[in-house]
């Protein structure tokens, strides 16, 4: 297979907060139709990786190259679920860069807020406010709204958080989908299998850049020891491991 065009470049970058890096070595590209997966313990930076793409953190060295437009599905705890929109005005928002938000909508983007809903299997509750969803219904309305904004380079973090196995399958076969139409991922998650089950290459962050990969090469007893000390993890095909600090 052709190599697609690169979405996404870190070039050994240092990332953080107000000049002091908490994130380094960061070196790795991502190309259309690939998705690359962040993996670590908590606290490890992979938020952190994500926020510089959107200057949300700053990259103190280095550089980070990503291709617009970029779309970004930010963890589900961290947005007020009482906003009193429904779930199509959620994924209408998606669609406000190509249309101005002062704009009238028009049939197009309805139909592509009724085609995002459909993918993530909630074309039926298109009415239903925000705040009424489960919290793995407002999940996959988030990825709705990153599939309508159309965007060739997607960033979620971590999508499948507190999310029911309905709602993981749906979010899950809707990246699927996105990938085989030529868009490029990155996935933060703290689940391994799943990690082991979407991923082109594993990203494995803990402070710094500890392996990038293929899922086999990344996701090995030894590479996970070493970066996540004191931490009891699963790993892929059912088997746990108890790190010792
Ligand atoms: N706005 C901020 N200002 C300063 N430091 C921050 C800020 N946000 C995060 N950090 C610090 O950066 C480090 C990496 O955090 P980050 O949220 O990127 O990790 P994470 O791997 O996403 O963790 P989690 O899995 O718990 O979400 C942590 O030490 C955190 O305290």
């Amino acid at each position: 297979m052709a190599e697609g065009d690169v979405a996404l470049r870190y070039v050994t970058a240092d990332l953080g907060y107000r000049g002091r890096a908490v994130l380094r070595g960061v070196d790795f590209t991502v190309r259309d139709g690939e998705t690359l997966a962040l993996v670590g313990p908590n606290g490890a930076g992979k938020s952190t990786l994500i926020k510089a793409v959107l200057g949300m953190a700053e990259v103190v060295s280095g550089e980070v190259v990503a291709r617009a437009p970029v779309g970004y599905v930010p963890q589900i705890d961290s947005l007020d679920a009482d906003f009193p929109v429904s779930a199509a005005d959620v994924v209408l928002m998606g669609r406000y860069r190509r249309i101005g938000w002062w704009r009238p909508t028009g049939r197009a983007d309805r139909a592509a807020v009724r085609d995002a809903l459909d993918r993530v299997g909630l074309a039926d509750r298109a009415r239903v406010r925000f705040g009424l969803l489960s919290g793995g219904q407002r999940q996959r309305v988030l990825v709705a709204r990153a599939i309508a904004a159309e965007a060739r380079l997607l960033l979620l973090d971590e999508p499948l958080n507190g999310v029911d196995a309905t709602s993981q399958e749906a979010i899950l076969r809707a990246l699927g989908e996105l990938t085989a139409s030529g868009a490029a991922l990155v996935v933060s998650t703290h689940d391994l299998n799943v990690a082991a089950r979407i991923a082109d290459q594993v990203c494995l962050l803990n402070g710094r850049q500890w392996a990038v990969g293929a899922p086999a090469d990344v996701l090995t007893g030894d590479v996970l020891r070493q970066a996540y000390g004191g931490h009891a993890i699963d790993l892929p095909g059912g088997r746990a491991l108890l790190v010792e600090p």
